[in-house]
């Protein structure tokens, strides 16, 4: 997949983000090809903001409800030899979610939270031999929830496995709802109420669902795991498998093929816990609609959305003030890094004006993967991350290079970078530019 763009028909579909925001982490620059700093500047903190790393499945759901589903199918002498082949799966897959993995980090998430962790030292050495020369400290926040605790721990051991002597500058690692769980914690009513009832929403949502193309993908990848008689069952509405605590249900072909695409797309994340290979059960060409559909749910719910209308990334002003004054008021500290989750790092790089993560369609334009360059895999896979390098000259002016997944990136159009440079901006012309 290429980072800036996707050549609609060459790339080949397996590399058009089928994982959608179940992608797992690549670096997207080599850091050695970065641009310099202007003359007299030198790096003096960090403001980074990643999502967790590569994980299990967030909650119990989709695997109990495949396991009904191709049970009861079992029953009936409803499976093909294929659909044999998926229960095995599916029940390895399940199997290796217990006792109750379910929400945390996989070993692949502990490696890309290192991993980056490594890369951040090797490309700015001197600020961290600094930070310890001058006793400057590191501020660790997360959303509150396991998984972005867990990366964070991942990523400090990623630092001080290679600097020790940053453990005693480390801060205990704290919850910050309002800044890296904005989209649940207080203020957030607005947010709530349009992903609820926003009639908008509820109308695009349900014009791609009865998109006829992908009810029919999702009638053919089932048919290559039941028979027939058991299929026509499920779209007669015969079948309808709930759960108790949460509203995923299958009550029809959509439905059950949605459930398969999310044990798809997280079997990407647990390779070194598998492996589990889904090439011989699902056809790219089935997929490809499942993920247009799940990439939809993502840019109309906490991506771009609607023109005109900043509801759904409008809170992530409160993290860019966070990074912003920090960056400016460093007071003692070289570095906050925090850690949270795709509902924060979609609205964070729309609310930043990123090419490829901002541009929102018009009422009238439907959300297609021919109309929008939108892709949750490219915006927010797992372990994304937004690092703001801070750059300060004699004169004390402070300069900010944003990198989005490690690739150097511009701010929003209106956002002016010093002359000279493209992608180094004045912390005065960021605030300009985006909290007024
Ligand atoms: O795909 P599921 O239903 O697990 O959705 C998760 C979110 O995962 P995502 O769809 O973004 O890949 C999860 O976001 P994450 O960044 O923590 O992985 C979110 O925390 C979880 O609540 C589910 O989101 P939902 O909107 O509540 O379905």
């Amino acid at each position: 997949a290429t980072p800036t763009g996707e050549q609609a028909t060459t790339t080949p579909v397996a590399e058009r983000f089928l994982l959608t925001s179940k992608t797992p982490y690549q670096p997207q620059q080599d850091w050695h090809s970065y641009s310099a700093a202007p003359a007299g500047f030198t790096a003096v903190g960090l403001q980074h903001v990643a999502r967790h790393g590569s994980r299990f499945l967030s909650s119990k759901g989709d695997d109990i409800l495949m396991l009904e589903l191709l049970a009861l199918a079992a029953a009936e002498q409803g499976l093909t030899a294929r659909g044999e082949q998926l229960a095995e799966l599916v029940q390895r897959l399940h199997q290796a979610h217990q006792p109750d993995k379910y929400g945390e980090i996989s070993a692949l998430g502990v490696q890309e939270q290192q991993q980056m962790a490594q890369r951040l030292l090797a490309r700015l050495p001197g600020l961290f031999e600094q930070a310890i020369a001058q006793q400057l400290r590191i501020e660790v926040l997360h959303s509150g929830r396991e998984r972005a605790d867990q990366s964070g721990d991942a990523f400090v051991a990623g630092l001080t496995a290679e600097l020790p002597a940053l453990v005693p500058l480390l801060d205990a690692a704290r919850a910050d709802e309002a800044t890296l769980y904005f989209y649940k914690a207080e203020g957030s009513e607005d947010f709530e109420r349009y992903r609820e009832s926003d009639p908008r929403l509820m109308r695009v949502m349900k014009q791609l669902e009865a998109d006829p193309a992908r009810q029919d993908a999702a009638l053919a990848m089932l048919s290559r795991l039941f028979s027939p008689a058991f299929l026509s069952r499920l779209q007669q509405g015969e079948i309808e498998l709930t759960l108790p605590d949460d509203d995923d249900a299958i009550r029809n072909p959509l439905d059950a093929a949605n459930v398969l695409f999310s044990l798809y797309s997280i079997a990407s994340n647990l390779t070194l816990e598998g492996p589990f290979d889904f090439a011989d059960i699902l056809l790219d060409e089935h997929l490809l609609p499942l993920a247009e559909l799940d990439d939809a749910d993502s840019f109309y719910g906490r991506g771009p959305a609607f023109a005109g209308d900043d509801i759904t990334y409008r809170l992530a002003g409160r993290l860019v003030a966070d990074m912003l004054d920090k960056a400016e008021q460093p007071n003692g500290y070289v570095a906050s890094i925090r850690f949270t989750h795709a509902q924060v790092l979609m609205p964070l790089a729309a609310f930043l004006g990123i090419a490829g993560a901002s541009e929102p369609l018009p009422e009238n334009v439907l959300y297609r993967y021919q109309n929008s360059p939108w892709r949750s895999g490219r915006v927010a896979p797992m372990s994304a991350n937004v690092q703001w390098e801070v750059y300060r000259n004699a004169e004390g002016l402070t300069l900010i290079r944003m990198l989005h997944h490690e690739q150097e990136t511009a701010f929003a159009a209106h956002c002016q970078p010093v002359a000279g440079s493209r992608y180094f901006y004045s912390s005065s012309e960021l605030r300009r530019c985006l909290l007024f």
